[in-house]
């Protein structure tokens, strides 16, 4: 029986998490996508930011396995907002790997974005997304002198809801974990050795003081996972997905609402159908 046919007939695989067999067959997936990636841009290796979150962490160890450690360069790029934990945990993480690293303060270069156009500094989504992006230029610097590529460390349930900037985190050349939910990102973490106390950690992009993912967007994680794969992602009605999970219906359409609002992120920029060819 299918994982669709099963829920549909009332006996429910809810549970997202991958088997030990599913865990290995993954990680050597991504090891293997990681290598090929790397093989057909003609690169030496690999550039990512490391947060101290468990996505970054899950790509950075995944990295090291499939392109050896000395071809891993991190990039720990701290601002005003970023607790010393986190950055900690950053630098643990590389350590821990032993891959190159640098910290790179992005406070002053935001700074002068913030100095030109002092009212859009107020703005807390503007602001961070100027973090966000900084970064983005900071991976590419790097990765263009090193001939490396950029590495994503977006998730499913993430692109999904749209929830990053827009050539912001987004911006990069492969996202070895986008196509895993946020709870089995966290369990592949926990399978490669990851420390659980990082594994367990409240995701926060860190754009703003307190942010926090789940409260940004109005859900937990396993239940905008669950939601997701059962209605978005796969068959079910609303009714059915209501019925099948500890969900309202409002909740149920607050992920259709990320998730549809979120579309042009996921797609080219548009361009009108040219008229004379
Ligand atoms: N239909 C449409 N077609 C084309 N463009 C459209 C559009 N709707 C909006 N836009 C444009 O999209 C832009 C807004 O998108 P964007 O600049 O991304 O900004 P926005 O989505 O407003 O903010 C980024 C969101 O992602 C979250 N985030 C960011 C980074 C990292 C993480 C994390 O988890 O670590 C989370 C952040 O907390 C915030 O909620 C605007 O320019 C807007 O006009
Ligand atoms: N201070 C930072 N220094 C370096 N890279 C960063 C920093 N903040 C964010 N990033 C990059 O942006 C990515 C997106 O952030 P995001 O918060 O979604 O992931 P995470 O921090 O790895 O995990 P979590 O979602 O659990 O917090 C990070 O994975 C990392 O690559
Ligand atoms: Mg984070």
């Amino acid at each position: 029986m299918t994982t669709d046919q099963a829920v549909l007939e009332g006996d429910a695989p809810l549970d997202l998490r991958l088997s030990e067999a599913e865990l290995e067959s993954t990680r050597e997936h991504l090891v293997s996508f990681l290598r090929d990636v790397v093989d057909e841009a003609g690169a030496k290796g690999a550039v990512l930011g490391l947060s101290g979150g468990i996505d970054s962490t899950t790509v950075a160890y995944l990295a090291v396995e499939a392109l050896g450690a000395e071809n891993v360069h991190g990039l720990v790029m701290p601002s005003v907002v970023n607790t010393e934990d986190n950055m900690s945990d950053a630098e643990w993480v590389a350590q821990e790997l032993e891959i190159e690293y640098d910290v790179v303060e992005i406070q002053p270069i935001a700074e002068t974005f913030f100095d030109t156009f002092p009212e859009a500094a107020d703005d807390r989504t503007a602001a961070g997304n100027v973090y966000v992006r900084t970064r983005a230029v900071l991976n590419y610097f790097v990765a263009n002198h090193e001939n490396k590529v950029v590495l994503g460390t977006g998730n499913r349930s993430e692109a999904l809801t749209g929830y990053f900037t827009k050539y912001g985190d987004q911006a990069v050349d492969c996202n070895p974990i986008g196509n895993l939910y946020k709870q089995q990102v966290r369990q592949l973490a926990s399978s490669l050795g990851v420390p659980d106390g990082l594994v367990a950690k409240t995701p926060s992009a860190e754009m703003w003081a307190g942010q926090t993912d789940e409260e940004e967007m109005g859900l937990d994680y396993d239940t905008l996972d669950a939601v997701l794969a059962l209605h978005v992602d796969g068959p079910l009605s609303t009714a059915a997905t209501v019925r099948h999970l500890d969900v309202t219906e409002s909740q149920v359409e607050r992920v259709v609402e990320l998730y549809e609002r979120s579309a042009h992120k996921r797609r080219m920029p548009p361009a009108p159908e040219p008229l004379h060819r």
